[in-house]
């Protein structure tokens, strides 16, 4: 039996917290407001959650946030038409596009109305070409987590074999890029994996964001492997869950992320961070 010993994101979000709160203050002593604008066309349960969860996090750090809920049959047009006010307007200095969006809607056109600049999550196309070159830019917010939690927690990547679950743009393939930026050994695991049990034991650190409650069980993993787990799922009694099964995972894995209590709010704390990031260029 391993000891598994638990990687916390609760920390490592309150010491962002802390740092986004102290670099507001100073903005604002240069009369910059910095502000976060969210853009949504969903009144599902968890994205509204979720996008409460950002504004009061950021009124608690001194940031300005707007919120733009659109009506669940919004257009491509509709959203698109917010997203280029938000654009032109230079009292907003981030913008998030949530997802889910309604059916039919064009997501990558309507990123790439993001400016590059205010693009906080990181999923204009530009964002995502400039990470896979290794220029700057915003990595989406969680991929960015899952990597601040595996530096906080001394987790070491160099030579490393990292194994990602999931290849989204928001989660999967931005962190794979990240992770091969730190110098590790990656593949990337999607459903038409053969056999994802043989190849996930073997990772050192195994990133998983399937959308999939408790996925991911003790097969799937090795004596040595880290796991970071994205997933926030709701199980059938409400409850919120990852996409790794942790109470089979520990004592088998080295390492677990908690849900909750890990990936998540690094994320929003991280969003907070670059909602500053980009009011500092500008300002
Ligand atoms: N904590 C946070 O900050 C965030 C959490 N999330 C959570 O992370 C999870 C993933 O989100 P997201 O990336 O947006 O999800 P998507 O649904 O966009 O992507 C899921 C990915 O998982 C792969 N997949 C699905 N089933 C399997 C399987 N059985 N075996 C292997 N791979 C599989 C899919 O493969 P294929 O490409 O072949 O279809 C796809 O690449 C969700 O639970 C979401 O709620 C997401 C964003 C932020
Ligand atoms: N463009 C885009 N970017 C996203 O980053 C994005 C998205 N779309 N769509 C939806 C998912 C979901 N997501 C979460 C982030 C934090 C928590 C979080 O902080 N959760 C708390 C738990 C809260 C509770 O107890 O219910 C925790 O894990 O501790 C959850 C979910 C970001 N997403």
């Amino acid at each position: 039996m391993t000891e598994t010993r638990t990687l916390s994101g609760k920390d490592l979000a309150a010491d962002i917290r802390s740092q986004v709160a102290a670099d507001v203050k100073a903005l604002r002593e240069h009369g910059v407001e910095p502000t976060l604008a969210i853009v949504f066309a969903t009144s599902d349960g968890g994205t509204r959650w979720y996008v409460s969860s950002i504004v009061k996090a950021a009124e608690k750090a001194g940031l300005r946030a707007i919120e733009r809920q659109l009506p669940d049959d919004s257009t491509t047009a509709d959203i698109a038409a917010e997203l280029q006010r938000l654009a032109n307007d230079d009292t907003v200095h981030g913008i998030i596009l949530q997802t889910p969006l309604p059916v039919g809607v064009d997501g990558g056109a309507l990123a790439a109305l993001i400016p590059f600049g205010k693009d906080i999550d990181g999923i204009n196309p530009l964002s995502a070409g400039r990470l896979v070159i290794g220029e700057s830019g915003f990595a989406p917010a969680t991929a960015a987590a899952v990597m601040e939690l595996l530096r906080f927690h001394q987790v070491p990547l160099v030579g490393r074999h990292a194994v990602v679950v999931g290849r989204s743009a928001v989660v999967g393939k931005p962190v794979a890029q990240l992770l091969l930026r730190e110098d590790a050994t990656v593949t990337v695991c999607h459903s038409k994996t053969a056999d994802l049990p043989e190849v996930t034991r073997e990772a050192d650190v195994l990133v998983v964001a399937i959308g999939r409650a408790r996925f991911i069980t003790g097969r799937h993993v090795g004596a040595a492997t880290t796991v970071i787990d994205v997933g926030t799922n709701t199980d059938d009694a409400g409850n919120l869950v990852g996409d790794v099964d942790a109470g089979s995972v520990v004592g088998v894995a080295a390492a677990l992320t908690p849900v909750p209590g890990g990936v998540g709010p690094v994320t929003t704390a991280l969003l907070l961070q670059h909602v500053i990031a980009a009011a500092r260029a500008v300002g």
